[in-house]
């Protein structure tokens, strides 16, 4: 095993937190990630005048120096509790904890469908007024991702292909994938994220279960927000 998978496998830890403890947790940082959001929104956009956009940095330096007073080193990890509730709060796509994710707050059904109504804001901005193509890639990789885990046949991306076939407007966006079918350690699921025109990318991946992991519990790749 090299040494950088023995390391990210140390980042899947079991903390055995209680369920209250975890809501807890949802509900303190729940709201100041959307909060940190809505600033990157807000920082994008905002048109006011110099004096208060030098105001804004001292109070945004101010709640970082707060912040950072105890701090992980990070990365955040995949954590299971003491109930075998799974947190991926770091999850870039759907981490509670990460402002930078939509968040993709994903539905999904043991037979390997996944869908999830989400919305992109400004900060996800491509061409002008539309979805970045990479952005639409995340979105993808995590539903079908989220689909392949559902069915208890979660894996690493492989290959994720993509046909842009309309711009993807900004906004109010939906995305689904089910699952194509099983070829051994390979799960292949397609999909697609869709505006209110329709389609605009369709997406096929293929999910390996990674050769550190077979003959595990397959949770030690799934990654559920
Ligand atoms: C609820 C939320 C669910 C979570 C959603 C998560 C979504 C996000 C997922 C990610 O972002 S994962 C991060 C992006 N992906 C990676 O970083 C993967 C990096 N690559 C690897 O770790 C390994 O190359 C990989 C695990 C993909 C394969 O390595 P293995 O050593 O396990 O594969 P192996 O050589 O044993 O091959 C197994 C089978 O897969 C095939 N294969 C290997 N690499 C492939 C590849 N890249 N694409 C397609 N097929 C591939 C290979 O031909 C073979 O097919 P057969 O079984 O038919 O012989």
């Amino acid at each position: 095993m090299t040494d950088s998978i023995a390391r990210q496998q140390l980042l899947y830890v079991q903390d055995q937190a209680s369920d209250d403890e975890i809501a807890r947790q949802a509900e303190l940082y729940g709201p100041l990630t959307d909060s940190v959001r809505e600033l990157i929104e807000v920082a994008l956009l905002t048109e006011v005048d110099d004096p208060e956009v030098r105001a804004a940095l001292e109070h945004i330096e101010s709640a970082k120096r707060l912040l950072r007073q105890r701090i992980n080193p990070g990365p955040y990890g995949v954590r299971w509790g003491a109930s075998g509730q799974k947190r991926a709060w770091g999850n870039a796509a759907a981490g509670l904890r990460n402002a930078v994710a939509p968040p993709l707050i994903v539905e999904c059904d043991p037979d390997g469908r996944a869908r999830v109504d989400f919305h992109l804001g400004s900060a996800y901005e491509g061409p002008a007024g539309l979805t970045h193509g990479g952005v639409s890639a995340l979105v993808l990789d995590q539903v079908l991702g989220a689909a392949a885990e559902a069915a208890g046949a979660p894996g690493m991306t492989g290959t994720l292909t993509l046909r842009y076939r309309r711009p993807t407007p900004l906004g109010a966006l939906h995305a689904e994938a089910r699952i194509d079918r099983v070829e051994g350690v390979k799960t292949i699921v397609t999909g697609h994220l869709s505006g209110p025109d329709g389609v605009c990318v369709e997406a096929e991946g293929v999910f390996i279960l990674p050769r550190w992991a077979r003959g595990k519990d397959s949770a030690a790749v799934s990654d559920p927000a």
